[in-house]
């Protein structure tokens, strides 16, 4: 049966996701939807599946069962080439640990996107310098990165996750690994930067602080949306509204 395409409004859709590692069940039936520009906070305890549903929605998993939609196309259909093309191009991902390539300096880290995709290396270097500077970390362009502090090395990581002009920005647990006080501040600078540039970002945080300045929210429980927990135990973002979602 061929699949119904999404509302036109939604940059980004998910229709029933399941998705299992092994024997655990890890997805049981998400569906979703974020317009483009918006910031969706996911949220949910240890193991509730928000690593795995950022990695469906952003094309690095296929799921088991349902559908992703990125831009009106189908994303759970496409080959893994396909899918590795469409991360490289369209979307950006920030993990929780700082990886950066030790033997490149700062600005190339952060260049990286574009110079796969074959821009020039002085063209790539002048946009990531910029993108290092929007991020506070200009000054260390020429740095390697052993010498950076965790943080620093997150904005790096976070510039490399925008340089490319992306139209969503994935990020797991993006502060998980630095002190709270750096964290919450890459937090504010990330989610600045993608309002400022109109890119759509789907954020998983267990900080209070990214629901806070997130325009939705999503909890999840044991892989499926929390809507059933009290109101208390489900938060939803500042302007007020919860995540259009089903089960
Ligand atoms: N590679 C894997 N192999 C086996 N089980 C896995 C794997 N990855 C995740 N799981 C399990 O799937 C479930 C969902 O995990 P997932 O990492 O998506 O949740 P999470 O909310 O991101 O958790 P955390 O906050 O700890 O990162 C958990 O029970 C987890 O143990």
């Amino acid at each position: 049966m061929a699949a119904t395409t999404p509302p036109d409004n939604d940059i980004l859709f998910s229709r029933s996701l399941h998705h299992a590692h092994g024997a655990t069940r890890a997805l049981g039936g998400v569906s979703i939807g974020v317009g483009e520009g918006e910031i969706l906070a996911v949220t949910g305890p240890r193991g509730s599946g928000k690593t795995t549903l950022l990695r469906c929605l952003s094309g690095q998993l296929r799921p088991d069962e349902g559908e992703v939609w990125f831009n009106s196309g189908p994303v759970h259909t496409l080959s893994t080439a396909q899918r590795e093309r469409l991360r490289l191009t369209r979307f950006g991902w920030i993990g929780t640990e700082p990886a950066l390539l030790p033997e490149l300096k700062a600005w190339e880290n952060a260049a990286l996107p574009l110079l796969l995709a074959g821009e020039s290396r002085r063209r790539a270097r002048r946009v990531a310098a910029e993108w290092l500077d929007r991020l506070d970390v200009g000054a260390l362009a020429k740095a390697a990165p052993r010498s950076l502090t965790r943080a620093q090395a997150q904005r790096v990581v976070i510039a490399r996750a925008l340089v490319h002009g992306p139209a969503v920005v994935f990020a797991d647990e993006p502060t998980a690994a630095l002190p709270a006080t750096e964290g919450a501040q890459v937090l504010r600078t990330l989610v600045a930067a993608c309002r400022s540039h109109g890119v759509t970002a789907v954020l998983a945080s267990h900080l209070a602080e990214c629901v806070e300045l997130a325009d939705r929210s999503l909890a999840l429980v044991d892989g499926r949306p929390a809507a059933a927990l009290p109101a208390a135990a489900y938060v939803t973002g500042a302007s007020g509204a919860s995540c259009s979602l089903s089960v």
